[in-house]
């Protein structure tokens, strides 16, 4: 298990490199990735989250957590439509909002092997992967809030902590 990196750490914000080498090194962080998104309950995690600046994601949007999806460089290459989202972010414990994106992606990437895939997503599932995208660019889906709404989230956030603290 990974240890996912809280809003404000500033390594939230470093920018990702691409992945080069798809070695036996690359499958098992990313099942280490998988096990740590699984064990915080998330739908997605994104290697920033766990302070590793590769460009690596992983997401699994199904009920029953047996569809596990990894883009490794992944990019978008068409983008279609609008959606309004109620995000959450396994970096932001406990706070939700609402988040406008593309309702359609088309992905290009790499599977854990450095083939070529190119991924279609609609829906929950092109949310998580544009949330994830952010993430490895140094975006957190907080930047797409109106200032006030975000100063509005942070406060609510550091007050949840301290209760939590002292509780
Ligand atoms: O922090 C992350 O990137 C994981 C997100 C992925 C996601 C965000 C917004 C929309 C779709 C997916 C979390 O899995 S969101 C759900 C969540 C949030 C906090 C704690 C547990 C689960
Ligand atoms: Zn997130």
């Amino acid at each position: 298990i990974l240890t996912i990196l809280e809003f404000p750490d500033p390594r939230l914000r470093t920018k990702a490199e691409p992945v080069r080498v798809f070695d036996a090194e690359l499958k098992q962080f990313v099942a280490d990735m998988f096990e740590t998104m699984y064990a915080a309950n998330g739908v997605g995690l994104a290697a920033t989250q766990v302070n590793v600046h590769q460009r690596v994601l992983v997401a699994d949007m199904s009920d029953e957590r047996n569809q596990p999806l990894a883009l490794i460089n992944a990019e978008i290459i068409e983008k279609d439509g609008a959606q309004v989202y109620q995000e959450g972010c396994l970096s932001f414990p406990g706070i939700y909002a609402d988040v406008t994106r593309a309702l359609k992606v088309k992905v290009k990437a790499n599977d854990v092997d450095g083939n070529e895939i190119v991924v279609e997503a609609e829906g929950p599932l092109a949310v998580c992967i544009q949330h994830e995208m952010d993430h490895l660019a140094g975006k957190v889906f907080v930047d797409h809030l109106s200032p006030l709404k975000r100063s509005l989230l942070l406060k609510r956030m550091e007050k949840q902590r301290k209760q939590a603290a002292s509780a």
